[in-house]
């Protein structure tokens, strides 16, 4: 097995011969070297003098510490051909205009990954072809097809040109806010199109769309969005996107209402066999960028189990774990939304800050908790599949598996562990999951996790608490 994905990674490409990289952003023509964009970081606002005591001072300087730890680490990274965020190409030569180039550095983005320097020429290459893209989860996927639907804008057509899906509100919330961000020095307009976020029977003519496919349908069947301009259709999370029969036939409706011919463009971290087949229908002839099962593992992300007495022991492990770890921010996923609610009412009844999110509440519950925690008024968030995918939250150190990912026959849901353990580990940085497993039928249909990815699942004792404490906190 090669540990190399620059030498494993599969390009399938298409007849390429006569594409040449886009230039520019219509609108924003390039000018200068990369040198001449605004790299420096804003500068500070002078403050009045504040009085700080010794451990703010102690926090402070950690806190630098940590930041320059991080880049050094990434740094290094991103110079090895062996991760995924490695790369030989600066983003001045991938064919972006000036102003999202300056976007970009804003952002802190100073070279781009794996995916993002072989995703975008291909992306970006005119005439315009459809693209597969398949990277590990917090690999940079979000900022290769949002740079490229940013370029595909025409700032002379004041209508839609690009429309991406995203399985939930939350997901499609973040890819608006790194959208807002990276098109921050162009005058593109953008719209959010999830339950309520769009006044009933108001037209929606930004240029660039985002959204929940139910959301979006139902604004272009009440001709609310004209679609005869769009020029990129984007699913994030396309296997997700295409299985789920509710999601796969909204999104298959609204592609089929395009008559635009747009580009068609699918990513995520898993493409599981049973969706490929008909990913390469709704895209044909797509440029693809894939990778094998083994490579699909982020290696930062340490993976362990515990093994719990019964389903209350589970509860007993788990207050113990927070009550010995300092965790920055975390995230518990269970199976079920009662599940995660009696989860929260009893850890905060217990003084833990943490809070709940599931498909059951309301749409402005869901948007404050969220906001909430990615403030980080509180520690944990106790979740469902829901937020399984895309959703980034560079803190999150640890995901513990409350109850183990299962599919709809209750085997092992593969895909949706890998996303979910990715909500840790994001682009270079460490993580930690635990899995709990309480009986022999869980502890099998973890091991045949374990197996299918090829990575280890390491035991962590329930009954030696400084044990545990020891193992697991050099990774969080
Ligand atoms: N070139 C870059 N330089 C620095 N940071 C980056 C770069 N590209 C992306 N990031 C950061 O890496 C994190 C992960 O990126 P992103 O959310 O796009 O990952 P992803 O591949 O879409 O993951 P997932 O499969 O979980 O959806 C984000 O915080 C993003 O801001």
């Amino acid at each position: 097995m090669s540990n190399d994905p620059i030498d494993s990674i599969t390009l399938r490409l298409g007849d390429l011969t006569t594409a040449k990289p886009t230039q520019t952003a219509p609108g924003a023509p390039p000018s200068g070297p990369a040198q001449a964009i605004a790299t420096k970081p804003p500068q500070a606002q002078p403050k009045a003098p504040v009085k700080q005591d010794a451990q703010d001072v102690e926090d402070s300087s950690n806190l630098i510490e940590n930041r320059h730890t991080v880049l050094v680490k990434l740094a290094d990274q991103q110079a090895d051909p062996d991760s995924p965020l490695y790369s030989v190409k600066n983003f001045e030569d991938l064919g972006l205009s000036q102003e999202l180039l300056t976007g970009l550095y804003e952002m802190k983005f100073s070279k781009p990954s794996k995916i993002q320097e072989r995703a975008l020429p291909l992306l970006l290459a005119n005439p315009p072809k459809n693209m597969i893209g398949q990277s590990q989860s917090g690999t940079g996927k979000t900022a290769a097809f949002v740079l490229t639907m940013l370029t595909r804008v025409d700032m002379n057509v004041k209508q839609p040109q690009a429309i991406c899906l995203a399985p939930s509100r939350e997901l499609a919330r973040q890819i608006m806010d790194v959208a807002q961000q990276m098109s921050k020095y162009t005058n593109i307009t953008k719209a959010l199109v999830v339950k309520d976020s769009i006044a009933k029977n108001q037209p929606v003519n930004a240029q660039i769309i985002v959204g929940t496919p139910g959301s979006v349908q139902d604004v272009i069947r009440k001709r609310l969005l004209p679609i005869n301009n769009i020029k990129i259709f984007v699913l994030d999370e396309a296997d997700n996107m295409l299985d789920q029969s509710g999601l796969g036939d909204q999104s298959l409706r609204i592609k089929s209402m395009l008559k635009s011919n747009p580009q068609i463009v699918l990513f995520s971290a898993t493409f599981p066999e049973n969706v490929t087949k008909f990913a390469s229908r709704f895209a044909p002839n797509a440029n693809e960028i894939t990778l094998k099962r083994e490579q699909l593992s982020v290696d930062a992300i340490k993976q362990f189990y515990m093994d719990c007495d019964s389903e209350e022991h589970k509860y007993e492990v788990l207050t113990n774990l927070y009550d010995m770890l300092t965790v920055s921010q975390s995230i518990i996923f269970c199976k079920r939304r009662d599940t995660a609610d009696e989860i929260a009412r009893r850890m905060t009844e217990q003084g833990h800050a943490v809070v709940s999110l599931h498909g059951k509440m309301t749409p402005e519950d869901r948007d404050r908790v969220m906001d909430d925690f990615r403030r980080g008024e509180f520690k944990v968030l106790i979740t469902t599949n829901v937020l399984a995918r895309g959703i980034d939250i560079l803190q999150v150190t640890l995901v513990v598996n409350y109850d183990l990912p299962l599919d709809q026959q209750n085997e092992p849901d593969f895909e949706a562990y890998l996303h979910r353990i990715g909500r840790t580990g994001r682009f270079g940085r460490t993580g930690v999951s635990i899995n709990f497993v309480h009986n022999e039928e869980t502890w099998s249909k973890m091991q045949e996790i374990e197996r299918h990815f090829e990575r280890p699942i390491v035991r962590v004792a329930t009954d030696d608490w400084e044990a545990v404490e020891k193992q697991l906190k050099s990774y969080i």
